[in-house]
């Protein structure tokens, strides 16, 4: 849309929203119609919302009722929070830039912003002061921070008539395209997580393995670290027939792009975090060459079923013969290959 048009605030948004995030900002500028703005919103309230949630240097004291109360601040054209020490506190210290912007969308987009934020504050809270132990709660601690943006864009997306009633209806299969995400995030992020004290991979799986989480970043323990980063790879990759379902009933060309973008990126990521050390010495990242060839190449379900494909057959390729799980990435792989 031309900048002329845009007012002085929601050009700010769109800054916040460059600035603060390197894998969404274009695929969402790029959407099409009311989706665009609305998105762009929803984004910020849950980016400014996650700022609190991973600050600590906040007191549980006052986090607690500051993520449980946070959609609040929608009807209160003043608040803001300029305490953070957070890279992305920009959205906090200007949120009532944010809050004007959200006041603008039309009603129907109000609705599904504030219920989702609501519920992922209140979810936040629950493994504040408790650790990850099974893969329920694994899965629980996902859906609050991502399972709960896919379904709030599934709703987005009907809500808008560019999509079907169903996608919004069909708040499982969202919510395994925000698992997808948020599992291999944590998954890449072991190192940078554990240096913040930081601890985001289940309790019934590392401790198959080691005493202590951060004993699997001890050179000593390379070989068990890296079956359990397979195990839980294996964990991730179950989703992604049911990603692979959702993005079918997609037609909108933009709301495709915009939610097959992030899967090919999260896919690429797991084949080359599949048994590599490298996980637990840095962070493992797709180089910019690579990830722009993927964004081309992922305009339709053909092409992203064939990028799932090949990353899928890459990682069958390479599980080791005395992987304990072996048999399990085989069977789960095996899978993924059938509905891709
Ligand atoms: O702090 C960081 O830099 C990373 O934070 C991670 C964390 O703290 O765990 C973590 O914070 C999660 C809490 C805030 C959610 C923010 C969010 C992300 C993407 C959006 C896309 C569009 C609209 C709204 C969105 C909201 C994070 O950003 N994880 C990235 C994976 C979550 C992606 C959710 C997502 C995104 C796009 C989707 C498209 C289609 C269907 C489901 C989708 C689901
Ligand atoms: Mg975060
Ligand atoms: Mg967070």
């Amino acid at each position: 849309n031309d900048q002329v048009s845009m007012s002085a605030t929601l050009k700010r948004c769109y800054n916040y929203l460059t600035e603060t995030s390197r894998s969404f900002s274009a695929v969402i500028q790029a959407l099409d119609g009311e989706l665009r703005d609305a998105i762009c919103i929803f984004y910020l309230v849950l980016r400014a919302l996650d700022t609190v949630e991973d600050d600590m240097t906040i007191d549980n004291k006052l986090k607690i009722p500051m993520l449980k109360n946070f959609y609040k601040n929608l009807q209160d054209p003043q608040w803001h929070f300029t305490e953070s020490k957070e890279k992305d506190r920009i959205v906090l210290e200007d949120f009532p830039a944010i809050t004007r912007e959200f006041h603008e969308l039309a009603g129907v987009y109000h609705e599904v912003i504030s219920d989702i934020c609501c519920k992922m504050g209140h979810g936040m809270t629950v493994f504040l002061d408790r650790d990850i132990d099974t893969i329920e709660e694994w899965n629980e601690y996902c859906h609050y921070v991502a399972g709960l943006v896919g379904i709030g864009l599934s709703r987005l997306f009907s809500a808008s008539g560019l999509e079907d009633p169903c996608v919004g209806k069909d708040t499982a299969l969202a919510n395994n395209m925000g698992l997808f995400l948020q599992k291999t995030n944590i998954i890449r992020d072991y190192l940078e997580d554990i240096l913040q004290g930081r601890k985001f991979w289940p309790k019934a799986v590392w401790s198959k393995y080691v005493e202590q989480l951060t004993d699997l970043a001890l050179e000593k323990n390379r070989t068990q670290a890296v079956h359990c980063l397979n195990e839980l790879i294996t964990n991730a990759l179950e989703l992604v027939p049911d990603c692979i379902t959702y993005m079918s009933r997609i037609h909108n060309q933009s709301v495709f792009n915009f939610c097959a973008i992030p899967q090919v990126m999260a896919i690429a990521t797991l084949e080359r975090c599949y048994n590599n050390p490298a996980v637990f010495t840095g962070v493992v990242k797709i180089r910019k060459g690579e990830a722009v060839k993927m964004m081309m190449g992922s305009t339709s379900l053909e092409k992203v079923k064939a990028i799932m494909y090949h990353f899928t057959s890459e990682i069958y390729r390479r599980i080791p013969e005395n992987d304990p799980n072996a048999e399990r990435t085989r069977q789960v792989c095996m899978k993924a290959l059938a509905s891709s």
